[in-house]
This record gives C-alpha cells, sequence and structure tokens, in this order.
C-alpha cells in the first residue's frame, strides 16, 4: 500500500503581490486521521488548504497530497479527494438533489445519495434550485458533494459554520464515519469545540506558519502547570490584584479580558481571586481551575480569540 502520508507540506510559501499570506509552513497529515487547522482570520489557512487542493501554486516550498503534487498531479488527484467549497462551483439554477446524484454517477463507488440526504436533513429540499437554498442548506448540500464519491482525503472548509446544533451534530458523526471508514480529513473551522470533538490532531497556523501542532490533549497538557483563568473587563489593575495574592504568584491578561493566574493554586488562592474581584466591582465570567482548554492554548499562541 502507498505509505506516503495524506498530506505533506514543506517550507509553503504563497504570496499575494506584496502580501505573504504563508511563511514557510510545514505540516504533515498522517493518513486515516481527521486533522483541525485552526488560526485566526487572515493566518493563511485557506491558502494553505486551496495549495493542498491544487487551486494555487505554490510561490516555494512543495505539497505533496497522497504522495503527488496537487497542482500538476490534479487529473489524477480529483477522484481520490474530496473538497468541499465554502461557496461557488454549483450552478445557480440546478436542484439539490439531481446536481448530488450527477456526482455521485462520477465515481465508481458512491455512498448511496439516498442515505446521504436522509443523514444530512436534504430531503425537503431535494428539487429546489440551489439559489433557493438556504445558507445552512448550501452548506449540507457541499458537505454532501464533497463526500458522495467515497474520496479518501476530503477538505473540509468550515464544515459547520452557520449549522442549527442538530445539523452540526449530524456533520459530526458523518466525519466520525469517514474516519472510520479510513478516510482522511483535514478541516479548517473556528470553532474550538468542533476542533476538540473531532480532531485526532489540530495544527494552529498564525503569521502564515505553524505555531503549534499535536493532539489536543498534548496541546493542552503542553508545559501547563494549573492555573486559573477567568474574563472580565480590559485593562484590570493586575499589580493591586498581585499585592493580594501570595508571593511567587504571577498574573497576566493573555488577551483583551482573559486573565490568568499561575502558581499555587488552592481554595484560598481562588477565594482571594474572588474577593479582589468584588472589592472592585468586577463579575469573573468564566473562571475556571485547572487544565488548559484548546480554547486557551490559541489565545496564548496568537493573543486572539478564534473570531478576532
Ligand atoms: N486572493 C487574494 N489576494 C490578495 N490577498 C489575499 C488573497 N487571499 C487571501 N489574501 C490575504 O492572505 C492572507 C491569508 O488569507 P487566508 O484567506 O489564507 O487566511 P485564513 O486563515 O483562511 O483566514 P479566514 O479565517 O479569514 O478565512 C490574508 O492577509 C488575506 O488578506
Amino acid at each position: 500500500m502507498d505509505a506516503a502520508p495524506a498530506v505533506e507540506v514543506v517550507g509553503l510559501v504563497k504570496r499575494y503581490g506584496d502580501r505573504t499570506a504563508v511563511d514557510g509552513l510545514t505540516m504533515t497529515v498522517s493518513r486515516g486521521t481527521v486533522t483541525a487547522v485552526l488560526g485566526p482570520n487572515g493566518a493563511g489557512k485557506t491558502t494553505t488548504v486551496e495549495t493542498c487542493e491544487g487551486y494555487r501554486r505554490p510561490d516555494a516550498g512543495t505539497v505533496r497530497v497522497l504522495g503527488l503534487d496537487p497542482w500538476r498531479d490534479g487529473a489524477r488527484l480529483r477522484p481520490r479527494v474530496g473538497v468541499m467549497l465554502q461557496s461557488g462551483g454549483i450552478p445557480t439554477g440546478a436542484r439539490a438533489v439531481e446536481m448530488l446524484r450527477h456526482t455521485a454517477r462520477l465515481h465508481a463507488h458512491p455512498v448511496p445519495v439516498d442515505l446521504l440526504v436522509d443523514r444530512l436533513g436534504l430531503g425537503s429540499c431535494g428539487r429546489t434550485p440551489y439559489r433557493r437554498l438556504s445558507g445552512g442548506q448550501k452548506q449540507r448540500l457541499a458537505l454532501a458533494m464533497a463526500v458522495v464519491g467515497r474520496p479518501e482525503l476530503v477538505f473540509l472548509d468550515e464544515p459547520t459554520a452557520g449549522l442549527d446544533p442538530q445539523a452540526r451534530h449530524a456533520t459530526w458523526e458523518l466525519i466520525r464515519d469517514l474516519r472510520e471508514d479510513g478516510a482522511t480529513v483535514v478541516l479548517s473551522t473556528h470553532l474550538m469545540d468542533e476542533a476538540e470533538q473531532l480532531a485526532d490532531e489540530v495544527v494552529i497556523i498564525d503569521g502564515g506558519r505553524v505555531v503549534a501542532e499535536g493532539t489536543p490533549k498534548e496541546l493542552c497538557d503542553g508545559g501547563a502547570e494549573d492555573a486559573l483563568r477567568f474574563s472580565g473587563r480590559p485593562g484590570l489593575d493586575l499589580l493591586s490584584l498581585l499585592r493580594a495574592l501570595p508571593e511567587g504568584t504571577t498574573a497576566e491578561e493573555v488577551s483583551p479580558g482573559s486573565y490568568r493566574v499561575k502558581g499555587g493554586i488552592d481554595p484560598h488562592l481562588l477565594a482571594t481571586v474572588t474577593s479582589w474581584c468584588a472589592q472592585h466591582g468586577v463579575m469573573p465570567d468564566r473562571l475556571a481551575v485547572g487544565r488548559r482548554t484548546l480554547e486557551d492554548v490559541f489565545l496564548e499562541l496568537t493573543g486572539r480569540d478564534l473570531r478576532a
């Protein structure tokens, strides 16, 4: 069997005019995994993924997808790779399920269309022209089109953006089943719970480079002593807080309005922080003690929350 990784990107550089969107990015996606690509807006996720899909040519570096060059070997890769686009590519007058049946016929062993229609709740809009579908219906149709050919590798760009919770869970189940069947899934997302729920590996991109990668557990455990975290209004007087805390404690504002206190976390320290907040009219929102969440890791690395 072909042992090449599903995706191997080495030193990728991509520029738009004098703007460098991807700046020496290196990442590997192992076969049979779900990898979440996270990053703030403008980090270079879409450019990287579009290069892997063969839509963009690298300015430097190499990209291999299933062992092939997506720019040159597009024709060989197309039947093996599913791509979910955020928009475009579908004629506006085409009827949803007809489009899906048409796509299925192009593949040797498609997933039964009725099954997909049922699982993604597309039954009610089967005869609706594409232009009349709601945003969520378009999104689900794009997902169905990406997976109907049983691809070995699927790229999903924010697959659940704008979906209601029910459709989101149906999508997550479908992604889990794809992995169960041995497919590799690369998904870009803004949703931490999506990454935490689905991803075997997480790659965090910022400024066109990978700033962290690993399993969600590795990323959350990495170098972290326990800390107390809370949110409040930005710009709290941390010197005043520190004066109330035992020596050796640190307190910082990791991003505007997000605070982290480290060192000797115990009930006494927790009480001191909440009492300081009470004295200063601060409601410590999302107060938590313990291991970092993926969201904390992201915030600490990029200084921004995912939607910033
Ligand atoms: N076609 C283009 N022409 C010029 N600049 C572009 C183009 N596409 C992207 N860029 C710029 O390249 C950088 C990376 O953009 P990219 O879309 O890859 O980031 P992203 O991480 O996918 O962001 P988002 O989460 O907002 O989709 C940004 O600064 C963006 O403005």
